[in-house]
Parts: C-alpha cells; structure tokens; sequence
C-alpha cells in the first residue's frame, strides 16, 4: 500500500520535512498548514520539490471550525475555504481534511453541520478538491466518527467522505467494527498513530503524546484491517503529534515511522518481507577503549582470560565459560572513550537477518575487513550500536570465532574457563544500553520488528538527577535481554552509562573472588540493607554479607535476584547476577543503584 506522513510528524523546516520523507521512503505527504505558512517557498515550490523528492501531496489541513454556525459565520468560512482551495490548487493538492467543529457558536445540529458541509463539497468540486470529515475526539458536538459518518452521509455529496483517524477512534474506546458501514469509496482518508494508554485530557494527549503504530498500546493493526475490509484504497498516513519527534532529527523520526508502518502493513497481511530470525543467544559483547588495561584489569578480576587475539585487527577475546568479550583498541574509541559498541546475536540465518533487517530499513553495514576475516553482517541499531549476526563455531557458516587466534600459552590473565581463579561466570546475562532520550520508542520498535526480540512494558527508575525509563526485549528463552534504558534529559551519559551483566551461579563467591583480585566493588548504603532486613528474613549473616559485597536483593512471583555491580570503567560498567528463578533485572534497587553511582563518582571522580 501507499504510504504518506503528515509534515507535522517531523522536525525541521518543511523542506527538511519533505527531504527526509522522501529519504526514507513514503510515498507523500500531508502537507500541515502551518509549515506551508512558515515556509520560504510558495506553493508551487512546494509541488516542485515534492515532484523532485517523488512524493505526492495526499492531504492539505486541517480546515477548521466550517460547520453547523450561524450563517454569517458560515459565510466568512466559505469565503476562508475558497482561499484555501485556491492555494490548494496551486499546490497541487486534491483533498482536504476538514476536523469537526470546536467553535463555540456551532450549534448541535446535523442536518444543518450536513448543508453546511455539502456547500462546502459544491464549492471544493469547482477547484476539482475532495473533503475528507473528521471527527475530533474532542469536537464540539461531533466527536465519533460514527456521527461524522452519519452527517456525511446525510450530506450526500461525492466531494465529501470520512477521514478516520485511529487515534480520534480508538482514544474515546470506540468500537472500529461500525467502520465496515462505510462504503471504502467513502472513505476519503486514513490518518493513522498509536498512543501509551495514558488517563488524561484527550486533547493533551493527542497533541503531545501520539507516537508510531507498534510503539503505544493501541491496536491499531484490527482498526486498519477493519478499513481494508471495506475496500479503502487509500494511502497508509502517519499523523503524529509528538514532542520528542518535534525534537529529534527528522531522517531517523522518518525511518522509524516508516520502518513502523512496514511492519503494519506485515501484520495485517498486506506486505511480506522476509520472516524475523530471532537470535538464540549473544555470541559476544565488544567493548571498546582506547586504553585496554583498565578494561583487562575488570575482567581478569571478574575471572575471565584473554584466551585468543584477532589476527587482522587490534582485538581482544576475553572468554570465562560461555560469556564472550571482545576488547576493541582501534582509534574509534580515541574520542568516545571506553563504550560498549558492538553486540554479536547468534543467528540461526545469519542472512536472512541481514534480509529483514535491509527490508526494515537498517541497511547492513559496509565492512572494512580483511580478506581473509569472516564475511559478517551487521546493522546499526538506533542507538549506534553495532548488531552483528552471528555463528559460532558453525563452520558450515561465516565463523567469526575463526578470524581469532588463539592464544599460544592457553590462556592470560586468570583460569578462563572459570576454574581456581573464575568467578563462576558462565554467560551474558543481558546488556543494557542507554539510548539516546529522543530514540526510545524507535529503539523498542527496532529491536522488536527487526530482530523479532519481544518487547517488555517500560519501567520508570527514579535517578537522583531525573526519571529514568527502561524497557527489555528479549527472546522467548531469555537467552538474549537488552534492556534498553533512557536518561531524564541529555544527560552525562558516565552514569546512564552501558552495562553488561553477567550471569554467575553464586554471586557471593563471585564477588568475593573479583574483590580479593583487587575488582572494585560498587559500594551500597547501609540504608538500603537496613529496608531490605525489614521487608525479608534472612540467614543468619546473609545480609551481612550482601552489606559487605554491596550485593542488592529482590524477589518477584518466580524467585530470588541477587545482584552487585563494578565501578565504571569509561562509559561501561559490569553486573554480577544470580537468578533464582526470578525474571526481571533488579529494577526496584535501580534508585539506590543509580545514586550510589552518582556519589561514586563524586567521590572518585571516575
Ligand atoms: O489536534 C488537532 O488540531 C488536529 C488537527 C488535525 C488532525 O487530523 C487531527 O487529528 C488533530
Ligand atoms: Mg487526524
């Protein structure tokens, strides 16, 4: 199907608008009336460069407050439309959408808001323009698109049709299977946003809360398969008003709408990209850093030995059971200093990954390797990230693992493989990434229809500096979580820094082992252990020793977390983790967790 977006969607001037709409891929556009007005060209500039960019104009709006007033009134709106039509002829745009009356002298009365709008209809056939009607979840007297349907109807008018907006719909609760009682030739229209299910004024929350299809709560997929049943022909539209996208740079807000109606489109059965192949597992964490002591002296505390080194390239195998790190000295990390920037995904097909994710619109990243390094896949993730696919040791496919060397003694640093001097590490448990604020709902919706991963409810974290909200995909078996967090504000990203978590079978003697190797522990105040003595019992001198290790506990309907935490090294720090059945990642100790980083790092500066 086509696909459009309205202007007001995006940030920028309206030829920033056009441009990136264009970049990533619609098929046109709504063109809102105050970026015409605040734009340098006129309206035939515009039409001009939509031609240039390959995108038609679907829409022109909104048209206001026409309907159901006193005749005067009425007639000052037909000579305001008559202006509009005409600068709509100029722009070469063929409908119109005109919202449901929130004027104060509209009165409540269809049969005359339907003369109303048929004499607009007569007057918009002269310039060979359509109105589409519709119903503001706010409108004065019409609010349903129900009732807008009824007066259109009424109307009887072919220049005049419905404008169905699933935000308008699906706001107010309103059931979209009436919609099949309008014939889809009637159906002039469809503007299409999700929302959080949020309780407040409807007005707030359109106007600010609105956000693509798959990243809110409503089903926006059933009211779209209800308006195809009727035959609509029409163009797929994202209307979206949204206070971070006014903020956030155009091209990506665009691809993440578009990559959100691809995925729509998938869902209700109209497009077929190639199937998600979900990852099995995380074949590596790599790090980089333009000073790889820091970084060894952390892992060979925390037990893990540099156990191979890559032939072509200045990196590192860290390896303690099945969790992989690779330590990355290239120049990159001269200016962003030490980060997480790269993440390996076991993948079952590790090219029909690479297929999806070109067909979502995250392009496989071009390689610099050598000829004789694996030919590996990868895609950048909203944050930057570098997402590779992989198969280790499956040598029938491009084997990352082969381009390292293993080294010649066995292993440096301490016992590799967990032994005297490991610390019972044995996999990655997740790896939580900080985003961008402005790219948290594209991250979500990235992760899940790219990589097929599930998409957790988002939890707010009380940092001592502002809210921290967080939300984790993963895959059925857990056995890849990324918990994707995002800071109050741009903040200093040291704190709202990258973390790997790293599974150990018993965290006590785990952290005990990384300390005695001269690991530094994350140190927790004693306030906090003495709540936890007060919500749980606990052995004797257990919690003790969680207050000496600066080891935090929670429960859920599963079980037991037991977890403590590094200092942090440049942007990254570690987790140490013991689940006991329990599910989630410790988010009700993020608040102590959060502040105790922050006085960490007023002490020590690091
Ligand atoms: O909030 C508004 O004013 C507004 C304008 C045009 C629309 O299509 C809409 O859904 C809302
Ligand atoms: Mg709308």
């Amino acid at each position: 199907m086509r696909t459009s977006i309205a202007t007001v969607s995006l940030s920028g001037s309206l030829t920033e608008k056009l441009t990136a709409a264009s970049r990533a891929g619609f098929d046109g556009v709504e063109i809102f009336e105050n970026d015409l007005l605040a734009s340098p060209l006129g309206p035939e500039e515009v039409r001009a460069r939509c031609a240039d960019l390959g995108l038609s104009i679907d829409l022109y709006q909104p048209m206001r407050d026409i309907e159901a007033v006193p005749a005067e009134e009425f007639a000052r709106n037909l000579r305001r439309a008559r202006h509009k039509f005409e600068l709509m002829r100029r722009l070469g745009a063929g409908t119109v959408l005109v919202c449901s009356s929130v004027h104060p002298l509209a009165v409540d009365d269809d049969a005359l808001a339907a003369d109303h709008l048929r004499q607009l209809a007569d007057l918009a056939e002269e310039f060979g323009i359509r109105v589409a009607y519709e119903a503001l979840a706010w409108g004065r007297h019409v609010n349903t698109y129900g009732h807008a349907w009824r007066i259109v109807e009424a109307a009887d008018h072919p220049a005049l049709g419905a404008c169905l907006d699933s935000f308008h719909i699906l706001s107010r609760g309103s059931d979209p299977k009436g919609i099949a009682d309008i014939p889809g030739e009637k159906i002039f229209f469809l503007q299409l946003a999700d929302a959080p299910l949020l309780a407040m004024d409807v007005l707030q929350w359109s106007r600010h809360y609105r956000c693509f299809p798959g990243q809110g709560g409503f089903d926006v997929a059933g009211l779209v398969r209800n308006v195809l049943d009727t035959g609509y022909d029409g163009p797929l539209s994202l209307e979206v008003f949204n206070d971070v996208f006014r903020q956030a740079e155009a091209g990506p807000t665009a691809v993440d709408a578009h990559r959100s109606l691809l995925v729509l489109q998938e869902t209700v059965g109209v497009a077929r990209p190639p199937a998600p192949v979900v990852p099995t597992g995380v074949a590596f964490a790599e790090l980089v850093t333009p000073d790889a002591e820091p970084v060894a002296a952390v892992l060979g505390a925390l037990g893990f030995a540099r156990t191979a080194r890559h032939r072509t390239k200045p990196v590192d195998l860290w390896q303690q059971g099945e969790a992989r790190i690779l330590v990355n000295t290239s120049g990159a990390a001269r200016r962003t200093g030490t980060g997480l920037a790269a993440i390996g995904l076991e993948s079952p097909d590790p090219a029909g990954a690479a297929r999806r994710a070109e067909a979502l619109l995250a392009p496989v990243l071009p390689r610099r390797r050598a000829a004789e390094d694996a030919p590996l896949d990868a895609v950048a993730a909203p944050d930057g990230t570098e997402l590779f696919f992989c198969a280790t040791d499956r040598p029938e496919l491009p084997n990352w693992r082969a381009d390292f060397a293993d080294e010649a003694d066995g292993s440096h640093g301490t016992d590799g493989t967990g032994g005297s001097h490991g610390t019972g590490v044995h996999r990655i448990d997740h790896l939580a990434l900080t985003q961008p604020w402005h790219h948290f709902d594209e991250a979500a919706l990235f992760h899940r229809s790219v990589l097929g991963l599930h998409a957790q409810e988002s939890v707010d974290v009380a940092d001592p500096y502002g809210l921290m909200r967080s939300r984790a995909v993963t895959n059925a078996d857990g056995s890849v979580r990324i918990a994707l967090g995002v800071g109050a504000a741009p903040t200093d990203d040291t704190v709202h820094a990258q973390h790997i978590a790293l599974t150990a079978s018993d965290v006590v003697a785990a952290a005990r082992r990384f300390r005695e190797a001269g690991g530094r522990l994350l140190p927790i105040p004693a306030n906090y252990y003495d709540d936890l003595a007060a919500r749980y019992e606990f052995a004797d001198g257990e919690l003790k020793t969680y207050r000496e290790l600066g080891i935090l506990y929670d429960r859920d309907a599963h079980g037991e977390f037991r977890h403590c935490y590094t200092m942090t090294v440049g942007r990254v720090f570690f987790e140490l983790v013991q689940r006991d059945g329990y599910r989630g990642y410790g988010a009700q100790n993020a608040p102590v967790r959060l502040a105790a980083q922050h006085t960490a790092r007023a002490v020590t500066g690091g």
